[in-house]
């Protein structure tokens, strides 16, 4: 069980824009595909879907070749892809078809997804009191913003309601038409669940929902596979990675393994005095100082010991001396930064 992906190649004319890609998922998690802008990111996530033919390399899922057809795939693309104009629960029960959620289904899965991803107001209709403007139930009781009752229609002495038509996507924000295609990429509840680029344009708080909802699909055992220039947040979930640049990959395999190669170079020092002289004799690099608060660059583990010794046997009161590996993004910075000059 798992997804194989072979010696993926694409050409564009003349131009390689991916070149011999492979890798592999053998149990369930998130591996991220990174890359700068242009590196081949998105082509080849539709290549590895079918939905783009390839100049090469195969993709197999459970020993078959991986379509929509053998396996149940939700997809959230990167670019907008709903009809402007057309209702959106128009939209989603079409797309939840094609997906072939059943029609029976098709309306418990929406109004769920809907609820977690809190999109309800823009697909259901919504009703508003129409003398104070306030937000109502169907009953006419007064609600909040949590659709919380705080007044009901007993203890009101009227009800004039007015309803609140669904919107279009055209009137929707960025980051409303992300979640929505969020949600239909869910419909089927994918067993390969693939997000190009999911957090773009979402608010701290919508970011929060997503990361919840991607945190229980691992949890149920889904592979899903990842595109994004949000290091941190990948860092969050992924277990393996390939950093594309110019459409090869550079940097691949299983995220702790690439960090333990870097070593741990990066200190935390804090001090009770000034100690520069001390980092500038063992040769490491002062990256910042506020108030003998350093951040420093050392080369290896002996680098930082020598350091530790010196301080010591100068009786230098230390109060913090923190190593850590490099972050996924310094990773990202270092490989792909030399190649972009
Ligand atoms: N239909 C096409 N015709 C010609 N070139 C294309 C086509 N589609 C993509 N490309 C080129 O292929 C390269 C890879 O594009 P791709 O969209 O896969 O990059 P990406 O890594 O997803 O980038 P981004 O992070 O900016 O979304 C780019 O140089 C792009 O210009």
């Amino acid at each position: 069980m798992g997804l194989v992906v072979k010696d993926l190649f694409k050409k564009y004319g003349d131009k390689t824009v991916v070149d011999h890609i492979s890798f592999r998922m053998d149990k369930p998690g998130v591996y991220a595909l990174l890359g700068t802008n242009g590196a081949g990111k998105t082509t080849s996530i539709r290549m590895i879907l079918d939905m783009l033919d390839k100049n090469g390399g195969e993709v197999i899922w459970n020993d078959g070749p991986l379509n929509f057809d053998t396996c149940n795939i939700g997809y959230l693309a990167e670019e907008r892809g709903l009809y402007p104009k057309y209702s959106l629960m128009d939209q989603i029960k079409y797309f939840g078809t094609l997906r072939g959620v059943s029609e029976k289904e098709l309306d418990k899965k929406i109004k769920y997804w809907a609820e977690r991803l809190k999109v309800e107001e823009y697909l259901y209709p919504q009703y508003k009191d129409a003398v104070t403007g306030n937000k109502i139930n169907e009953h006419g009781d007064f609600i909040d913003e949590n659709g919380k009752v705080f007044l009901t229609t007993e203890k009101r002495k009227r009800v004039v309601k007015k309803k609140i038509k669904p919107q279009s996507p055209d009137q929707l924000s960025k980051g409303n038409q992300q979640k929505i295609q969020f949600l239909i990429a869910m419909l089927s509840d994918p067993d390969l669940i693939v997000l190009d680029e999911p957090f773009s344009g979402l608010d701290p708080v919508n970011t929060d929902i997503l990361k919840n909802v991607v945190r229980e699909q691992i949890d149920a055992g889904k592979y899903i596979i990842m595109s994004s220039h949000q290091m941190e947040v990948v860092e969050e979930f992924c277990t393996d990675i390939t950093i594309l640049s110019r459409s090869k990959a550079v940097v691949q395999g299983n995220l702790n393994d690439i960090k333990k190669s870097y070593g741990r170079v990066n200190l935390n020092l804090k001090c009770e005095e000034n100690v520069d002289k001390y980092i500038n004799e063992v040769g490491a690099e002062i990256v910042s100082e506020k108030e003998n608060e350093y951040k420093i660059k050392v080369k290896n583990d002996e680098q930082s010991q020598k350091l530790l010794k010196l301080l010591v046997d100068n009786k230098v009161n230390v109060i913090r001396f923190d190593l850590s590996e490099l972050s996924l993004h310094e990773i990202f910075v270092k490989e792909v930064g030399a190649d972009e000059k």
